[in-house]
């Protein structure tokens, strides 16, 4: 796309562009070129399809030209176009949250089959405030809070929030440090849970772009768990559920601290690819004080 006097159709510039990105290692590469290409023109993909020999002015390829070196610089395509998809609802993304996952969409499913009558809903580790967001939508008479230690993914969660018309309680700070005397029906997390030696090993898209603290869960990637699960009983209403996404060959471990920790009714659920994707379990019984 170098040559300036040469006539760039919609065609010719999706057909350069799988070409590059595939070279740069982009799977999905003439998928991901209409993707960015819709972006510039604003204009839906089926547009691109009845306006194929429609030629793009210089504003559209410079516009174009920036987010596809973006893009072969292996910037993930959900910061590019500034959102992603969770739950049938479209969320803000930017490099300050993770980008939310599809495979997250099963804690969401199972907290509503365990928990569709809880009056109180608490997210660790908000984030972008996809799995909040899509319970409070579920659950419009609960009330939903959200914690995250990132001022800057909350900034994203509340814009969500609003974006769906539906109001979290977002707060700062540590797991469960701003919730003293609180508790809840349904706590759910999706906490850091990469062990951190295997953070260099992910794909460049996760590894250069996506935020660390997002990512890193400990030296055995289970450090989150323990605090989450040693500290949810004092937060848990009586009968009340601790639901958290795990990562692969999580489950066992995790279940296991569930157990230690006297939670009740515990089980894991899959994900759509068949893997051990979150654990939950039951408040343990108070003890009389
Ligand atoms: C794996 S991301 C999950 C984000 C979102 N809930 C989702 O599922 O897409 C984990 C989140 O935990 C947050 N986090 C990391 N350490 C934390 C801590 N000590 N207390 C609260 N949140 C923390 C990160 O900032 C990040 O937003």
């Amino acid at each position: 796309m170098a040559i300036n006097r040469e006539i760039w159709t919609i065609r010719k510039v999706l057909e350069w562009t799988r070409g590059y990105l595939a070279e740069k290692g982009i799977d999905n590469a003439r998928l991901e070129a209409e993707w960015l290409l819709s972006a510039s023109l604003a204009m839906d993909r089926v547009g691109l399809y009845v306006n194929f020999d429609q030629p793009l002015n210089q504003d559209e390829l410079a516009a174009f030209r920036g987010r596809v070196a973006r893009r072969a610089r292996r910037e993930p395509l959900q910061y590019i176009l500034g959102s992603q998809e969770f739950c049938g609802l479209d969320f803000e993304v930017t490099p300050a949250v993770l980008i939310p996952r599809h495979d997250t969409e099963v804690l969401v499913t199972e907290a509503l089959r365990l928990a569709s009558d809880a009056k109180t809903v608490l997210d660790i580790g908000v984030g972008s405030g996809c799995i909040a967001v899509a319970l409070a939508k579920a659950l419009p008479a609960a009330t939903v809070s959200g914690i995250d230690a990132s001022a800057a993914a909350l900034a994203v969660a509340r814009r969500n929030a609003a974006r769906h018309g539906v109001d979290i309680a977002l707060s700062e700070g540590s797991l469960f440090a701003p919730l003293a005397g609180q508790r809840f029906d349904l706590i759910v997390s999706n906490p850091p849970y990469i062990p951190s030696a295997d953070l260099a090993t992910l794909q460049p898209e996760v590894r250069e772009f996506e935020p660390v603290t997002a990512l890193d869960g400990g030296p055995d990637g289970l450090e989150f768990y323990r605090l989450i699960v040693a500290e949810a009983p004092a937060h848990l209403a009586v009968g009340g559920w601790l639901l958290v996404e795990v990562g692969i060959d999580q489950a066992g471990p995790v279940t296991a601290l569930f157990a230690a920790h006297g939670f009740g009714d515990c089980f894991t659920a899959k994900d759509p690819n068949g893997i051990e994707r979150v654990v939950g379990g039951r408040a343990p019984e108070r003890r009389p004080q």
